[in-house]
């Protein structure tokens, strides 16, 4: 698995506070690798600077193209810019436009990716309505194709906005809580759906999370944050058996939340 993302030592302040220091991590190819931690401890302000929603202070954040045998920082990359490089990214509350049906949601979506690539070559109606119809079927949300986004469930909700990242076929994806107000069998519907799509598009996949269960049951690697710093880093039986992690953050609520199912 070839790495395609080298985070390092990227820091941000507000004013003489600093939110996130120091922080280094890498993606492999196919990898989904969480980013957990208390409320405030960095995590959505790593992802905007990843992203290019948040300027950093200081540091550096590689995104390796090894077809054309380079690497990019997306410090120093607009927003949009980032997104056209091929790095997708869904946010807490989905994105969606639900005066549309389902699949013209994601016909959108297709249309913007075209457009970003500046294609010679742009396809017809037709196309990217089959385009559209594969991608659902991908996710599992075929039968749902022109129900109106406005009247489908929650977990669906926020399956159609991966589809609408997919669209864009990004490299990685930065996913900002997937499973944030889904029921536990949905959350781990979606999060085995994101596993098996990242595996099949060779994607590297960063997320953060509160669900314990999604994190534990499906992360190739977890990285813990506190008060703006990494405090651990390691798969989920290295984690979970980490004192100072144990200490700062976990205590007793993964033992809880998994024993429970919640
Ligand atoms: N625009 C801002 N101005 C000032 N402080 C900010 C700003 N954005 C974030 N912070 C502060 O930076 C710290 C990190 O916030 P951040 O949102 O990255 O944490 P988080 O780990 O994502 O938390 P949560 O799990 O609650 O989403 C917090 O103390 C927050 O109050």
């Amino acid at each position: 698995m070839k790495t395609i993302l080298h985070v390092d030592n990227i820091s941000k302040a507000y004013g003489d506070f600093w939110a996130v220091s120091e922080v280094s991590l890498s993606l492999k190819e196919g990898q989904l690798v969480a980013l957990i931690g208390p409320n405030g401890a960095g995590k959505t302000t790593t992802f905007n600077m990843i992203g290019g929603q948040t300027k950093a202070n200081q540091g550096h954040v590689w995104f390796i193209r090894p077809e054309q045998g380079d690497r990019v920082d997306l410090l120093v990359r607009r927003s949009d810019e980032i997104c056209a490089l091929g790095i997708g990214r869904t946010f807490q509350i989905a994105e969606i436009f639900s005066s549309l049906t389902v699949i013209e949601n994601v016909q959108l979506a297709l249309q913007a990716a075209q457009h970003k690539r500046l294609s010679l070559f742009n396809r017809s109606h037709h196309d990217l309505q089959a385009e559209a119809k594969d991608l659902l079927d991908a996710l599992e949300m075929g039968e749902h194709a022109h129900q109106a986004a406005s009247e489908i469930a929650y977990g669906d909700v926020k399956r159609l906005e991966l589809a609408m990242a997919l669209a864009h076929q990004p490299r990685l994806l930065l996913m900002d809580e997937p499973a944030a107000g889904m029921s536990p069998t949905e959350r781990i519907a979606m999060m085995a759906l994101t596993k098996k799509l990242a595996q099949q598009r060779n994607m590297a996949v960063l997320f953060t999370e509160h669900s314990m269960d999604v994190v534990f049951g499906f992360a190739d690697e977890i990285i813990v944050m506190a008060a703006g710093r990494i405090i651990a880093k390691g798969t989920p039986d290295e984690i979970r058996s980490n004192p100072t992690v144990q200490a700062v953050y976990l205590g007793s609520t993964v033992i809880e939340e998994r024993s429970s199912g919640s």
